[in-house]
């Protein structure tokens, strides 16, 4: 079947819809691949990714290959020549397809008359394709971040920074977790061996496996069944930390797509989980993801600041706040991250935080447990948060995940272990007096 699409004009518009219409990948690349072949999809995806992972790197080589850069409407063009220049750079695609394709996306995005520069421009890269690429190797992985970005990683991590860095820039693993009212993880990973896809088990969580090498999810044993979730290690801490019980009465706030909402009801099937976020459209998804693991729950649209607006239960026993946050714990994930975020969204993302833990802490039994969680790495989402809050809230105890002065539990992206993460788990206490105690 002839194809009907240039994908190389498809990753060139979805980048310019990023980089110049602040929009996410995660919005924008699930309505393109449903239109595109299985292989395709991929390698949108690997495009993507790949190219705002080192954008600064092809971003100079392009200044090197151009006198002036193009702009207006023929600025797509420009990202057009990031594609070619990452095909020849970083992927196996053979160079006389790499560049007739993207030679022809031109037609696509209406600039027929710059077919002879785009060809004119990816022909003398590869001429100086190893002094090029020898130059934009030598940007470290602080200059592949926005320099704001950087300085705050490197000032709350003087000693971690550089490493953090340089993960943000790497592919992540993949992790799973086992829906043990289906199968113990000894199981799955038996299935899985025999699927021929090999995985290792985490050490302390005790649903979580890492796969090997990623693997679409269509070839995990039994998905389609409800027997796996994709989730990231840190992620799947949270329901661990907050430990619900059958029977409870459980706040997951914040909770679309619902991975954690899911999560809470494998541990608990019979607990009563109310999942509530203000994104209709994300709860669509909590309810999808619910329906292939045969799970129940209450699924709520409402702001998290009111939730007198919608809560159907006056005291919850366990509320899992998992608040809006900058993600710069997931950068190797959702790599638009750093492009998409600004210096200033994060004194909003921590005033957002702050109203949120505020209003729904009333809504928490005396003696229950409110889990505070973030994908984020940046002390004033985390650990700045919840000093000031246990400073505000006397009736609040930090248990289990830091202390007073280090309040909180911090994780950090690793090659081999979870996403940056954050939690800090407060009981409220039932009087005063014990507060004080
Ligand atoms: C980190 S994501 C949640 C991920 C989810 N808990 C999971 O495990 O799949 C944060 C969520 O907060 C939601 N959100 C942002 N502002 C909110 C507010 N004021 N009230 C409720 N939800 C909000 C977003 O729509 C987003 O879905």
């Amino acid at each position: 079947m002839k194809k009907t699409y240039n994908l190389r004009a498809i990753a060139a518009k979805t980048l310019a819809q990023v980089l110049e219409r602040g929009q996410s990948l995660n919005t924008l690349l699930p309505g393109l691949q449903s239109t595109i072949s299985d292989k395709d999809r991929a390698l949108l995806q690997e495009l993507c990714f790949g190219i705002l992972r080192t954008l600064p790197q092809l971003e100079s080589i392009i200044r090197q290959l151009m006198a002036k850069p193009l702009t207006g409407k023929q600025r797509p063009v420009h990202y057009l020549l990031m594609v070619g220049i990452y095909q020849l750079s970083a992927t196996r695609i053979p160079p006389h397809a790499a560049l007739a394709e993207t030679v022809e996306g031109c037609i696509v995005l209406k600039q027929q008359q710059l077919k002879g520069l785009v060809n004119g421009v990816l022909r003398q890269f590869q001429r100086q394709q190893q002094t090029l690429e020898a130059q934009a190797a030598a940007q470290d992985h602080y200059q592949l971040h926005p320099s704001w970005l950087a300085k705050r990683i490197l000032t709350a991590y003087p000693d971690e920074g550089s490493a953090i860095l340089a993960a943000n820039n790497e592919r992540p693993p993949m992790w799973l977790r086992v829906n043990k009212l289906h199968n113990s993880r000894d199981a799955y990973l038996a299935l899985l061996a025999e699927a021929g896809i090999p995985g290792i088990a985490h050490q302390t969580l005790s649903a979580a496996i890492r796969l090997d090498t990623p693997c679409n999810v269509g070839r995990l044993p039994g998905f389609r069944e409800g027997w796996v979730t994709v989730q990231d290690a840190s992620a799947q801490g949270c329901a661990d930390l907050l430990a619900a019980a059958d029977h409870e009465q459980i706040l997951d706030l914040c909770a679309a797509p619902g991975g954690k909402t899911t999560h809470i009801l494998e541990m608990a099937p019979a607990a009563r989980v109310t999942a509530v976020d203000i994104d209709s459209q994300r709860l669509e998804r909590i309810k999808e993801n619910l329906a292939r693991l045969r799970l129940e729950a209450a699924v709520i649209v409402g702001d998290g600041r009111r939730p007198e607006d919608w809560s159907p239960v006056a005291e919850y026993d366990r509320i899992l706040l998992d608040a809006p946050c900058s993600a710069t714990g997931v950068i190797r994930r959702h790599p638009d991250i750093k492009w998409l975020r600004r210096d200033a969204d994060i004194a909003e993302l921590a005033g957002l935080q702050k109203e949120i833990i505020n209003a729904v802490w009333p809504y928490l039994k005396p003696g229950g447990t409110l889990l505070y969680a973030t994908c984020s790495i940046l002390p004033e989402e985390n650990s700045e948060q919840i000093r000031a809050f246990l400073a505000s809230h006397p009736d609040a105890l930090l248990t289990q995940t830091g202390d007073i002065e280090h309040p909180g539990r911090q994780c950090l992206p690793s090659a081999e272990g979870g996403d940056g993460f954050f939690y800090a788990k407060l009981i409220k206490q039932t009087s005063v007096a014990q507060a004080q105690e």
